[in-house]
């Protein structure tokens, strides 16, 4: 060591070995003394581990304990030896005894040299981490707890995966339901094809979307639709009928004409026990095949009593479930004086936008109020009511009309013919028609 320093630095040099030396010494007693306490807590714990804690135990520790003293006492004395032959080699090579403070810098100082130093410079040993532990009072050396693994945690997963997939399988299942009645594309034909309408056909929509979207039902969907002659009742229900067909199949969709299965009031009775069966027998053929089956009666105005109250049996039936999975249509223009009467009104104050959901909210209590005293039939049924159709509504029955039929929809020929049709008084710019699109067909067939 000696000889790697220069003679410029060695003063320096000769105390900072001194410093790292008493370090060295410290760090080398200590880690005697730890080797040595180990050993002893080693034989201690064996001593610990017999059953009976003895006198040997005890003089084993104090012997440890004397044994320690003694090298501590060796390891200083050599220590103040080194320290002494370490003064001599200062004085021996010539280096100034401390008087002042040096000032040190890094001028002159090569990188070689640090490097030197640093591969001179022992590292710290780290210290090692005892991995056992030692507990007082005679327990020994004892390898820490071991956790216990509980059998519930598990039952606890498998729980969670249970209920996981229950959820995502019927969720699953709700959606191959409302698939199967291919909602979305009922909702493209009604827009489609029904004009004016949007507020009865949205409610309609959301009705069957509720309905379509569970299993479990604790009564049949009713709906009923109120319109004044010809603004497209018997149109919404061909177009429900004919979309349901095509779903569920032919025989789960009854389309009720009382006019044409029930023209005389004195078979009233008869029809409603027919009525009856019939319908028992399609709720029954509809649960063995789940679905669910439409009933749509139209004309709903003209049906006797004794069928209004067959109808409202059936609907309030509570007994089995075939007979709440099914959903009923009432088309009727029973109602439709309050209908006109408020739109007529209420026209120039209401937006186009809001007209529909508006007409919906306001008309519903009142024409409820009314068909309630009509018939308690009317008591267990969500009431939709439909628009007077515009002059613009007009126009577009007759280019659907004239389509259909073959013929050039020319736009003056069709301006001219719903000019023909009558409307009432115009009222906050909206020109309502009489008849709806009823005269449509009528005026293309003549041409
Ligand atoms: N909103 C509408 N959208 C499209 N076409 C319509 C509409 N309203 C009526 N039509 C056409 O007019 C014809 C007659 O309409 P529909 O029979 O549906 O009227 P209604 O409301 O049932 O009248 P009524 O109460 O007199 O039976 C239909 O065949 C249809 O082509």
């Amino acid at each position: 060591m000696e000889a790697e320093m220069s003679d410029q630095d060695s003063s320096a040099s000769a105390s900072q070995t001194e410093e790292e030396f008493e370090g060295e010494m410290d760090e080398e007693m200590d880690e005697e003394m730890d080797e040595e306490a180990e050993g002893e807590g080693e034989k201690d714990d064996k001593h610990r581990a017999s059953p009976v804690p003895s006198l040997s135990s005890f003089s084993s520790s104090l012997r440890a304990v004397i044994r320690i003293k003694q090298k501590y006492q060796a390891i200083k004395k050599r220590r103040q030896e080194l320290a002494l032959g370490l003064a001599g080699v200062g004085t021996l090579t010539g280096a100034p005894a401390r008087t002042s403070p040096k000032i040190f810098t890094f001028d002159g100082v090569t990188p070689s040299a640090f490097s030197s130093l640093s591969s001179s410079v022992p590292q710290r040993k780290k210290r090692r981490r005892r991995k056992r532990v030692l507990y007082p009072n005679g327990g020994g050396c004892r390898a820490p707890p071991k956790q216990e693994r509980s059998r519930a945690k598990y039952c606890l997963y498998l729980l969670f995966a249970i209920v996981f997939i229950q959820v995502y399988n019927a969720i699953e299942n709700l959606d191959d339901h409302v698939l199967r009645y291919d909602l979305e594309g009922l909702e493209k034909t009604l827009r489609r094809e029904v004009f004016g309408q949007q507020g009865a056909v949205e409610g309609l929509l959301s009705h069957l979307k509720d309905y379509l979207s569970t299993y479990v039902h604790n009564k049949p969907l009713v709906v009923s639709l109120h319109g004044p002659s010809g603004v497209g009742k018997s149109h919404l229900g061909r177009l429900l009928a004919g979309h349901f067909r095509s779903v569920v199949g032919e025989t789960l969709v009854l389309q009720y004409y009382v006019l044409h299965h029930c023209p005389q009031e004195a078979d009233a009775l008869q029809c409603a026990r027919n009525l009856s069966a019939l319908i028992s027998e399609m709720v029954e053929r509809a649960e063995e095949e789940e679905k669910i089956p439409l009933f749509i009666f139209d004309e709903a105005e003209h049906m006797h009593d004794e069928i209004l109250d067959a109808l409202k049996q059936l609907v309030a039936s509570k007994q089995s479930n075939e007979y709440l999975n099914a959903i009923y249509l009432f088309l009727s223009n029973l109602g439709h004086a309050h209908i006109t009467k408020h739109m007529l009104h209420n026209s120039s104050s209401i937006s186009a936008s809001g007209r529909h959901s508006n007409l919906v909210k306001e008309l519903t209590p009142i024409l409820r109020n009314t068909l309630e005293k009509l018939h308690l039939l009317w008591t267990e049924a969500d009431i939709l009511p439909l628009s007077l159709l515009e002059k613009g509504h007009v126009m577009e029955c007759f280019l659907d009309e004239m389509t259909r039929e073959g013929f050039y929809p020319d736009h003056t020929n069709i301006e001219r013919l719903a000019g023909e049709i009558e409307y009432y008084p115009a009222v906050g710019g909206h020109e309502y028609s009489q008849t709806g699109c009823k005269q449509v067909v009528a005026k293309v067939n003549l041409l």
